[in-house]
């Protein structure tokens, strides 16, 4: 059985024998050879190698000690032991220590075949595995928190989930996570296969609105040369998630009670009766009760969308999720950014508790991602609410050069714009060119 297509490292000082497993295997296969350990170690940092072949005495150490850092190895090669000092103690200790198999000088290259051939199924065999693992995620792991309501809600998430024709009115204010919320229904429902569509009703301009959601026919209005299809038909057999419901217009509320009630709807523009089976999702944080009573929102609208009604608490009512939040998005931002996180402290986590959190967990995230940038835990000193007790150190109460101001705001601003450049220069008043000079100035990446 001959191996092809796989990326091999040789290491191996005797060079007759380096040689001839490069010569044997080069045809087919993408061979590297390096003579000792310090150069096979840089090689399996930066390349993602199938097959080790790994002799046991090298000049510079024990093959043993490159078998100790393979876990570091990109994607983690399956390594072959070749020696010409067979120890039945040293075999035992290379296999506890994830070596696939063992063979002795002088071997056949027929045998070796054999075992590179069958350590390479088991690398696809176990990236396969790894790689379906990776998928089978639940779309509830993306909701971090350990508090009582977060636990609550995965259940009722599940339950709703399961029920595909239920429509489901998610409350709670802004970044407290009701598209999350969303996002996690489709995902775990039977419609999971279709998309989930997101209309954003307070981003759309009232007199554009209608066509949005329900499209137009050819010429409804003067520009109108073709039909269109809206996001309602987009979500056929999908989810229509409606964030900011409240923002609809009294005319484009009617329009949609139609839709729960018949599951139809007309085209701007047309007659033709239209059926869709899409599950809705809404969203508001707007107080709708209130909006009813100044009948701003229509009753029989809220009604029908409030089957089932998801609240979100915000996130200084459940302060058990502020430092698993905390831990997540630092690890988050670190992985994302290629940096170091700065590890919470104490007095991070007692001002993360005092500090009331407007913005929610969205506030959250852009402060860690600001952290982790800056390589250092900005103050929610200025915003606190609550008392904080008297084990700060003196730096956080230390004046800030004009500098390190500028430097925190452009790191800010630079995030909040999600990293377009173009668009955080605007907001800052200044040019393209300012902006990247500054961002070189104060090491920011990309
Ligand atoms: N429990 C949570 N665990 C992890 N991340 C969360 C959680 N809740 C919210 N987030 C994150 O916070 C950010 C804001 O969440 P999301 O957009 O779902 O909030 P929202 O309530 O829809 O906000 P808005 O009303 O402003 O549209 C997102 O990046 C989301 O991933």
């Amino acid at each position: 059985m001959t191996c092809t297509n796989a990326t091999i490292l040789v290491v191996e000082d005797d060079s007759i024998i380096g040689q001839s497993l490069v010569d044997h295997f080069a045809e087919h296969n993408q061979v590297h050879w390096r003579k000792d350990i310090a150069t096979a170690r840089e090689a399996i940092l930066v390349e993602a190698y199938d097959i080790l072949l790994l002799d046991m005495h090298l000049p510079d150490g024990e093959g043993v000690d490159l078998l100790a850092m393979l876990h570091e190895a990109p994607g983690s090669p399956q390594a072959i032991i070749m020696t010409a000092f067979p120890e039945h103690q040293m075999a035992v200790r290379t296999i506890k220590m994830g070596a696939v198999d063992y063979l002795e000088k002088p071997f056949d290259l027929e045998d070796l075949d054999l075992v590179v051939s069958k350590a390479i199924h088991q690398a696809y065999q176990s990236q396969h595995t790894q790689l379906q693992q990776r998928t089978q995620h639940s779309p509830l792991d993306k909701i971090v928190g350990t508090s009582a309501e977060i636990t609550s809600l995965k259940q009722i998430i599940t339950t709703v989930a399961a029920s595909p024709d239920t429509t489901v009115l998610v409350t709670g204010e802004t970044g407290t996570g009701k598209e999350l919320v969303a996002q996690a229904i489709h995902k775990l429902s039977p419609r999971s296969d279709r998309t989930m569509v997101r209309v954003n009703c307070a981003a759309l301009p009232p007199s554009l609105i209608e066509a949005e959601l329900f499209g137009y026919e050819k010429g409804a209005y003067t520009d109108a040369k073709r039909s269109r299809k809206g996001y309602v038909e987009m979500a056929a057999g999908g989810t229509l998630f409606l964030d900011e419901v409240g923002e609809l217009p009294l005319e484009t509320q009617s329009k949609l009670l139609r839709l729960l009630e018949d599951k139809t709807f007309t085209k701007v523009g047309g007659e033709k009766e239209i059926s869709v089976n899409a599950r809705v999702v809404a969203a508001t944080n707007r107080d709708l009760e209130t909006m009813m009573e100044e009948r701003t929102f229509r009753s029989d609208l809220y009604f029908r969308l409030n089957v089932i009604q998801i609240a979100l608490p915000s996130l200084k009512q459940r302060p058990d999720d502020i430092e698993p939040l905390l831990r997540y998005y630092l690890a988050h931002y670190a992985q994302r950014l290629g940096k170091e996180a700065p590890v919470p402290d104490e007095g991070i986590i007692r001002q993360a508790l005092a500090y009331h959190w407007p913005g929610n967990v969205r506030e959250l995230r852009n402060f860690t991602e600001r952290t982790v940038l800056l390589g250092e835990f900005p103050s929610l000193l200025a915003n606190a609410t609550g008392s904080i007790p008297a084990t700060e150190t003196p730096r956080q109460h230390q004046l800030k050069t004009l500098a390190e101001l500028e430097r925190e705001h452009i790191i800010a601003s630079y995030s909040q714009m999600e990293r377009n450049k173009t668009r955080t220069a605007a907001a800052l008043g200044i040019n393209r060119l300012t902006l990247r000079k500054k961002l070189e100035e104060y090491g920011i990446r990309d």
